[in-house]
């Protein structure tokens, strides 16, 4: 281990965030009574041009007017380089009072992105005198993103989340699809006349819970476009769990108890690291580090390994 210890991340559950248009106001008590651990109403890519102003005073109502029960609460904010963003945070955080919890930065390139919109919410919440701070997630959906992810993880003391946005990463990097994560057809090795499909995702999502865990961020894998394939959903969302990330976008209210099946450790999976940290419990008091549990090595990295899902599953069930 490094002299530096690692920080945790933040303790809350976020094994599923629901989106929804600032635009679609209709949908917004449906979102806060879904089983999501977090609600993103999105004024960015969801809203058309000519609605922005709309859905802004939409939202500012509903956090104002609506019981979000204990929803994390999450605004994604337009881009920096949009004429719509300072307005969006100057308007929240003056008028969106304290319910609402996090402000969700798309299209982050570089930690400045980050920084430009502290410096704007810190003089918000000092002249409002707002009495807890509001936290950030951004989303690492460029070239310049990806380049700079660990720089941007340790960005602001604000930060609590990082997402992949896959849609626009492939847009960026110029990536031939047009699907949204998932399975990419022509993404195959060849051997002796078989294809065998790679991942195209998983080195960006690598690189992001690396950053993130080096600084103490939640990361999340983002949207899987075709709500229509349940199975697609949950071989990318179990993916992404086992690379460490803890949850996954809903793009579509049904992707939300998927994502919430998937971000779960299961009672089996839980039940198997208390039997190692019993069984390691048991080879400390003869004085071992090691031993052997059904038949495999397990010793003292597998304790930070088994606190690792029996911590997750506390959170939860809290
Ligand atoms: C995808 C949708 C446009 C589909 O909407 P709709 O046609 O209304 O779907 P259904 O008819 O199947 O809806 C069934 C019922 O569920 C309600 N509903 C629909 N959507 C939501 C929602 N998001 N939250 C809660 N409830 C919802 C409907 O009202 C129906 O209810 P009922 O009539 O009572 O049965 C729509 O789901 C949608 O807009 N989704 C979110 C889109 C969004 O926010 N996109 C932005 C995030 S993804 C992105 O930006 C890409 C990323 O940045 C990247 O680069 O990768
Ligand atoms: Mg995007």
């Amino acid at each position: 281990m490094s002299f530096r210890i690692q920080p945790t991340a933040p303790a809350r559950p976020n094994r599923c965030q629901l989106f929804g248009p600032g635009s679609r106001p209709a949908i917004f008590e449906k979102m806060a009574t879904s089983a999501a651990d977090v609600i993103n109403i999105d004024l960015e890519d969801s809203v058309a041009p000519s609605d922005k102003d709309s859905a802004r005073a939409n939202v500012i109502k509903a956090i104002n007017e609506m019981d979000w029960g204990n929803k994390y609460l999450s605004v994604r904010i337009n881009g920096l380089d949009t004429p719509w963003w300072y307005r969006d945070v100057v308007d929240l955080l003056e008028q969106g009072g304290e319910r609402l919890n996090q402000i969700m930065i798309p299209k982050v390139g570089c930690a400045e992105d980050v920084y430009a919109v502290d410096a704007l919410v810190t003089a918000i919440e000092r002249a409002k005198g707002r009495k807890t701070p509001i936290t950030f997630e951004v989303i690492i959906e460029s070239a310049a993103g990806i380049a700079h992810v660990e720089a941007i993880a340790a960005s602001s003391p604000r930060l609590q989340a990082m997402s992949l946005g896959a849609a626009d990463f492939a847009a960026s990097m110029g990536m031939q699809t047009t699907g949204i994560g998932g399975t990419q057809a022509n993404y195959y090795m060849l051997h002796e006349g078989a294809k065998y499909w790679s991942d195209p995702w998983h080195w960006a999502q690598t690189a992001i819970v690396a950053a993130c865990r080096t600084h103490g961020i939640l990361p999340v894998d983002g949207p899987f476009g075709d709500f229509s394939d349940d199975e697609g959903f949950r071989a990318q969302a179990r993916r992404s769990a086992t690379l460490g990330m803890v949850g996954k976008w809903a793009i579509h209210p049904k992707q939300v108890a998927l994502s919430n099946e998937i971000f779960t450790p299961s009672e089996e999976a839980v039940t198997e690291a208390r039997e190692i940290l019993a069984a390691m419990e048991e080879a400390k008091a003869r004085g071992e580090g090691a031993t052997v549990y059904k038949g495999r090595l397990v010793d003292i990295a597998s304790i930070k390994q088994a606190e690792v899902i029996v911590r997750q599953s506390e959170m939860i069930a809290r």
